[in-house]
């Protein structure tokens, strides 16, 4: 039995928090938000979480000595946006090596870092790992058999995290790429706006299957380019999240993009989910890494353009289906050029 504690007390953190307290690990959950502790405290269920009841056994907590001194595990589970803010503040108290997980999905605008990055360069002392893939926290309150990944800086950290969290409805993968697990997961967030954006102007299953398989073309020439592996764009925490955020009702960058595709602008459409839309902040940031490695991402600048730029959402697909004529695969020879 280890004693974990989950950062952040959003849909995801209190799903896994369930999911580590079923497999019979101590779990205290810590947030910055003394309102959304009390409502934990009070009512035991997460309101995003419907009928998934909390376990009595779990400490909610917003006190920063008790929710890092002693853990086996701290799971990084705070908006993208207050990651780097959460690791300041919780930094002086974690002990050397001590492991830190996070299930965050972003890239931070103004310093186009990961988010694991982040936490390393606020937390020097932490060994920080991160798990992505197709994981719903709706689908994984409920006991929907899940699959996800965990990148690490050693197996053994990554084989230890896997021991806490692997079960019979959750089945952990791991892999040393980091880089190409974080830029995939942070990535496809724009995308599925793109896609949301698409259903919301009313087009159908071509379009969004063309948006994906773009998608993830884009998504793995920057991140090869970054040093991140091509194989990991074709896993789970590439094409399967990309997948899972497109097609999804669950996802809140899809749904964002609807309402946008139906006529709100970005603002309206944040407002009305009411979560972390992480593909907004990280668009910005995918577009200058477009830029710094010579990446070519139309799909990324066209969600830019409507997000910031004011284009309208039909224009954009107009320019992307109107773009330089190219070939599907770039370096394929023709059989005439081998002669
Ligand atoms: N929900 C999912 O299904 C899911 C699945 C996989 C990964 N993720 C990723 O996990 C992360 C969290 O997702 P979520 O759905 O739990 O988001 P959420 O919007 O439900 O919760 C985010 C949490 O961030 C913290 N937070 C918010 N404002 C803060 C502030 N001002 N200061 C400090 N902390 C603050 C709070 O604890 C809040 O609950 C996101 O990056 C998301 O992409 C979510
Ligand atoms: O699918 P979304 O847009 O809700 O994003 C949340 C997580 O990244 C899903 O893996």
């Amino acid at each position: 039995m280890a004693q974990v504690s989950i950062i952040g007390g959003g849909s995801w953190g209190i799903a896994l928090a369930v999911l580590l307290r079923k497999n019979g690990h101590e779990i205290t959950v810590w947030s910055a938000l003394e309102r959304e502790i009390a409502m934990l405290r009070e009512f035991r269920e997460h309101k995003m979480l419907p009928g998934v009841k909390l376990p009595e056994e779990i400490v909610f907590t917003t006190d920063d000595r008790e929710a890092v001194e002693g853990k086996d595990l701290l799971v990084m589970a705070v908006a993208s946006s207050y990651t780097r803010e959460t690791a300041h503040r919780l930094s002086s108290l974690v002990a050397p090596r001590q492991k830190i997980l996070n299930v965050a999905k972003g890239i931070e605008e103004h310093t186009v870092m990961t988010l694991s990055e982040i936490i390393e360069q606020e937390i020097p002392q932490a060994d920080v790992a991160v798990m992505s893939g197709p994981s719903h926290a709706e689908e994984v309150g409920r006991g929907i058999p899940t699959t996800i990944v965990v990148g690490a800086g050693t197996k053994a950290t990554a084989e230890y995290i896997r021991s806490l969290f692997m079960n019979e409805v959750f089945r952990v993968y791991i892999t040393p790429d980091i880089l190409g697990m974080e830029l995939g997961g942070a990535l496809k967030n724009v995308v599925a706006l793109a896609a949301g954006i698409a259903d919301g102007l009313g087009y159908g299953d071509n379009t969004k299957a063309a948006l994906i398989t773009r998608g993830i073309t884009e998504i793995a020439r920057l991140g090869t380019a970054m040093g991140g592996k091509f194989e990991t764009f074709c896993g789970l925490t590439g094409i399967g999240d990309l997948i899972v955020t497109c097609a999804s009702m669950h996802s809140r960058n899809r749904r964002a993009g609807i309402l946008i595709g139906q006529g709100k602008t970005c603002e309206e459409a944040m407002e009305e989910v009411r979560m972390v839309v992480e593909g907004v902040y990280s668009a910005k940031a995918a577009m200058e890494l477009a830029r710094k490695y010579n990446v070519q991402m139309p799909i990324i600048e066209q969600v830019n353009a409507v997000l910031f730029e004011g284009r309208s959402a039909a224009q954009a697909v107009k320019e992307l289906m109107l773009r330089d004529k190219k070939l599907e695969v770039s370096d394929l020879p023709w059989p005439e050029e081998n002669r």
